[in-house]
């Protein structure tokens, strides 16, 4: 560890995305400090991405076994919750970091443990559990990836009932009684799953129509089914208006505005995200504390003088997810490191200092039972775009790999063609594992490889792939 307070780069937030940049500048030789004030490794591996799937996992693999006629007979016991559990545990090394900062050490990364906030231009200071505060200045750039926390409604009771939130769901030592799960978005249809396999009765109450609003319908609706076949009620068009727990402990009480009640032992907000920039110094250099932060795709913030501030990850609200936030850091770093050495930046799309697939190209898997797994823009955003666009749907059930992989596998396929460019602008699959089926979309969003072209890219047999012969076929008619 150096005692300088002068860096190339200094980097708030050691999260995923935090990490990666000072990864970046570090490996391009500019010297580099991360401030961190919790764990390094963020919220991703010990509250979030990590846990959840550390939680999903067991009864999918069982949900594996018991879809295949001759393994089923020999799956004989319910899952183990306490085994369950502490794999979760072993996953988040109980929750410390010495093997994430022995990592920063090896990429020769100063760690400074503390909150983080801005002073003015290429300026932080870093306060200390003790109260102690550091001056640090940044010759070349500050990059900021604080990340984001649970957003919970003002409502009447709320304080009091103490609800869940993500992290709560994904840390908690037992399951409980009765879950009510508010929110039909990623973290709800995750963590309602995942709970609703380790035991709990699980009630989700969701204001909107449909699960996963975000993504293509069939893929709520069939995890919707997944869920009501896993015992989760699902209440849709129900928003909460109250919640009570009188002295803070025993059961909560959650008030409906259709002027019903449901008692529960936990109650899980899922509603979303709020950007944890509200004591990050935003205010000495003119931007709104408590903002989501603009950037452009070079991941500059706007609105800043001189360009030197970036900001990665869930705080600039692009795409709330690790792998695409790492993407973003991955490209501020090559960014930093260009305009530090003087080397010419090239912004254009797709090129190394543009960080195109957050618009074009973003992934994303949903790890319930069935999993979704999607691209690019689903068939309504590409309407919204103005595109010109053909549909292709096919059921993954009808293909010979998928009837081989499970028994009465369940599951679609969509691919959004654009008609003018002749690739495709999205593709999403719902069915078992297909999460692993997504790469191979990727490649071909992000490649803009034409629909031709991907004609020529056989897929084995029997496997799932083969589902891109048949939309293809289907395609072509
Ligand atoms: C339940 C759940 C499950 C998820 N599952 C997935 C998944 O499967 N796949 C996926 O891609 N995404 C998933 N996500 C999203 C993913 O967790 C986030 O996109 C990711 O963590 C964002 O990384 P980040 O580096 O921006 O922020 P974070 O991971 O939140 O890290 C930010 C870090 O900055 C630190 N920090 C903040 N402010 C300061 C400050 N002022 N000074 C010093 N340090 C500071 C924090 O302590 C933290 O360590 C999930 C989210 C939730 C809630
Ligand atoms: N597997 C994954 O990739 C994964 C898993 C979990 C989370 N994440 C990321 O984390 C982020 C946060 O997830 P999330 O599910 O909290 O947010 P979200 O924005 O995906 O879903 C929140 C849902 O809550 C609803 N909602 C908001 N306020 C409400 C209220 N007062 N009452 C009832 N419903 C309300 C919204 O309409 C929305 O459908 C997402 O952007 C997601 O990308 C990713």
């Amino acid at each position: 560890m150096n005692d300088t307070n002068e860096y190339d780069v200094i980097v708030i937030g050691a999260g995923p995305t935090g990490e990666n940049v000072a990864d970046r500048t570090s490996a391009a030789g500019l010297s580099t400090a991360i401030v961190e004030a919790h764990l390094v490794g963020g919220e991703c591996s010990y509250w979030a991405c990590i846990p959840s799937k550390a939680l999903l996992r067991p009864s999918a693999a069982l949900g594996a076994a018991r879809a295949v006629g001759g393994a089923k007979e020999a799956v004989r016991g319910p899952l183990d919750v306490a085994a369950v559990l502490a794999r979760r545990d072993a996953f988040v090394s109980d929750w410390h970091d010495d093997g994430q900062v022995s990592w920063l050490e090896s990429a020769g990364i100063d760690l400074i443990r503390g909150h983080g906030r801005l002073d003015g231009p290429r300026r932080v200071t870093v306060e200390a559990s003790d109260g102690s505060v550091r001056q640090l200045t940044a010759r070349h750039a500050v990059a900021v990836a604080p990340g984001s926390a649970a957003k919970l409604p003002g409502l009447p009771g709320v304080a009091e009932a103490r609800p869940w939130t993500s992290r709560e769901a994904t840390a908690a030592k037992a399951a409980p009684g009765r879950l009510a799960v508010v929110g039909g978005g990623v973290v709800g249809a995750e963590m309602a799953a995942a709970w609703a396999a380790l035991g709990s009765e699980v009630t989700l109450l969701m204001r909107g129509e449909r699960l996963l609003p975000r993504m293509e319908p069939f893929a709520g609706e069939l995890v919707a089914e997944g869920l009501a076949e896993r015992g989760v009620t699902i209440r849709p068009g129900t928003s909460v208006t109250a919640l009570a727990r009188p002295g803070g402990s025993g059961p909560v009480t959650v008030s409906l505005d259709d002027g019903g009640r449901i008692e529960a032992d936990e109650v899980l907000f899922a509603t979303g995200r709020r950007p944890l920039t509200d004591d990050l110094g935003l205010g000495s250099v003119g931007l709104e504390p408590g903002s989501w932060l603009e950037v452009d795709d070079a991941l500059r913030v706007r609105g800043v003088p001189d360009g030197w501030l970036y900001c990665v990850g869930d705080a600039n609200g692009r795409a709330l997810l690790t792998h695409q936030g790492k993407y973003q850091a991955r490209v501020a770093g090559a960014v930093i490191a260009a305009r530090a050495t003087g080397e010419p930046v090239d912004g254009t799309a797709w090129g190394p200092h543009a960080a195109t697939a957050d618009s074009a190209a973003v992934t994303q898997v949903v790890f319930t039972e069935p999993e979704v797994a999607s691209v690019g823009l689903t068939a309504a955003e590409a309407e919204r775009a103005g595109r010109r666009t053909r549909v292709v749907d096919y059921e993954l059930g009808n293909v010979a790999g998928a009837s081989l992989f499970a028994d009465g596998y369940r599951g679609r396929a969509r691919m959004v063609v654009d008609l003018d460019r002749g690739h495709l602008l999205g593709v999403t699959f719902a069915g078992p594992q297909a999460g692993e089926l997504l790469h191979a979309a990727t490649i071909a969003v992000a490649g803009e490889v034409p629909v031709d072209r991907l004609w020529h890219a056989v897929p084995a047999f029997p496997t799932v792939s083969e589902v891109w012969l048949r939309l293809l076929e289907t395609f072509r008619g």
